[in-house]
């Protein structure tokens, strides 16, 4: 059931025949999107392999990203678990690709578990720059590490830390900042029927603070003409219009950038946040006048007018030019961790396997770990890290064990030895069984249908499955 104060709030927003087709939305199946990894497919490439048979239709305003039916279950699929392509809500697909990061460009990612925009703007910076994917919730983070892995993505350090922290480290640093901000989720209710259970009017107004808070923090790490992107999967104006219109009135050295609509898309509307505030005096006549137009700029996706569940996006440009000349900004080289040591076995490892890594970045090792870090990190001494860019693998008592991160990330052009197996040995191969193989024995990167897949080992005449324990599962 829909919470009835929800309602009646849509309701003051909407005419009443577009309020009418809303809640017909709510009868029809949730729309259902994955997005292929850039990195490492595309659906030319992909279609030829499409062993299930998934009925794919483009998604208009996401580059690789299709609609499914709802009955396809690309999920249980080795090709999922090859970070073929990621499972994300349609209209979730739109932030990120306004955000468009491109190769090189230093990026933060600030609220990004489980990692559909950080997988997203990944896919177009081509393992260059430097993404910081950062999520404040310890669990989260975990899942979000975990599918930055999956993706194949080198050039991204995860952080666990509250954005208040990461201005200390980043200040004046960032060209793209997204900022997919924890909301009311109103977007949600028809996949998850118990988020209604957790709105309420006052948890609008906590989340519409929080946000205030999250947004100055971007603020202070966008480098000069730098960009970001805020979004969210509510409804509620508090929390989208409101959030923007706060946000200019404190800031006065940012604009919101007109960008193209597509399709079923609509602007935001001051109207919405000036008619749902509790207290009509926080909008004067002449911001109204000013912002109305500006808030224009921003986009709805609502779900009765587009294929999607319901989002918000704002593209905010920073215009000071005063802190463009900032003598003292500057990005930092400096390397971060312990010296690396003796890396014999990691270069015994890499002559026998691997044919090139191209990739720019510093070996660092922490603990008995071996990273390649991107480059131009500043310290993050005192920082919470679950990532710290690339993790090649694991300095045991006389041997180098590589990581899976590697894999995934290597492709049979990269390595002396790989072996390509089919679907369905795919799925046992995930489930941890071993196969016969009469091969020379050492590390040989296992791939289905040509995705990378995980590492296995030669030893006798037995393919040894190393894919790791606690990611194996039967599908
Ligand atoms: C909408 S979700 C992000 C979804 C993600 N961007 C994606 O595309 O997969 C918002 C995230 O913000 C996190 N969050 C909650 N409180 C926060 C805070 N105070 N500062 C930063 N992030 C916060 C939540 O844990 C949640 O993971």
């Amino acid at each position: 059931m829909l919470p009835n104060l929800f309602l009646e709030r849509i309701k003051k927003m909407l005419s009443s025949d577009e309020y009418d087709k809303f809640l017909a939305s709510y009868e029809i199946e949730r729309k259902h999107g994955l997005r292929f990894n850039s990195l490492k497919a595309d659906y030319d490439n992909f279609k030829d392999k499409n062993i299930d048979n998934i009925q794919l239709t483009e998604v208009p305003w996401a580059k690789n990203g299709y609609f499914y039916e709802n009955e396809d279950r690309p999920g249980k699929s080795p090709y999922h678990e090859a970070g073929v392509y990621y499972i994300q809500e349609p209209s979730a697909m739109a932030p990120a690709a306004y955000l468009d990061a491109k190769p090189g460009d230093y990026v933060l990612d600030l609220c990004s578990a489980p990692g559909g925009k950080s997988t997203q703007i990944a896919s177009t910076m081509n393992n260059t720059g430097l993404l910081i994917s950062n999520e404040i919730n310890t669990k989260r983070c975990k899942i979000l590490s975990e599918n930055i892995e999956r993706m194949g993505i080198a050039n991204a350090i995860v952080t666990n830390e509250s954005p208040e922290k990461l201005t200390k480290v980043f200040p004046v640093f960032f060209d793209k900042i997204m900022v997919d901000a924890p909301c009311s989720g109103e977007g949600m209710f028809k996949k998850n029927l118990n988020a209604t259970d957790e709105w309420s009017l006052e948890n609008v107004q906590i989340c519409s603070e929080r946000q205030d808070m999250i947004l100055d923090c971007a603020a202070q790490m966008l480098a000069p003409g730098g960009r970001i992107v805020f979004s969210t999967c509510t409804f509620a104006p508090e929390e989208n219009e409101g959030s923007i219109y706060r946000f200019l009135k404190r800031h006065n050295d940012f604009r919101i950038v007109d960008i193209d609509k597509y399709n079923g898309m609509s602007h935001g509307n001051l109207d919405y946040y000036k008619t749902l505030i509790t207290n009509s005096s926080i909008i004067s006549e002449d911001d109204y006048d000013f912002y109305k137009t500006e808030i224009q700029k921003t986009i709805r996706l609502w779900p009765h007018l587009l294929k999607g569940e319901g989002h918000f996006v704002a593209v905010l440009e920073q215009t000071n030019e005063k802190l463009q000349s900032k003598p003292n900004y500057q990005r930092n080289n400096k390397n971060f961790g312990n010296k690396n040591n003796n890396l014999e076995s990691y270069y015994n490892f890499f002559n026998d396997t691997i044919c090139k890594l191209p990739l720019d970045g510093k070996l660092e090792l922490f603990k008995d770990q071996l990273y390649l870090v991107p480059n131009g990190v500043p310290s993050l001494s005192g920082i919470k890290l679950l990532r710290r860019g690339l993790h090649l693998g694991t300095f045991l008592k006389n041997r180098f064990e590589p990581s899976h991160a590697l894999a995934l990330f290597l492709s049979s052009n990269l390595v002396k030895n790989s072996y390509d197996i089919d679907y369905d040995l795919a799925k046992k191969f995930i489930a941890g069984e071993t196969f016969p193989c009469d091969l020379k024995k050492g590390w040989y990167l296992i791939t289905v249908n040509g995705y990378s897949l995980g590492w296995g080992k030669v030893a006798g005449k037995t393919m040894k499955n190393h894919y790791p324990k606690g990611l194996r599962k039967n599908i």
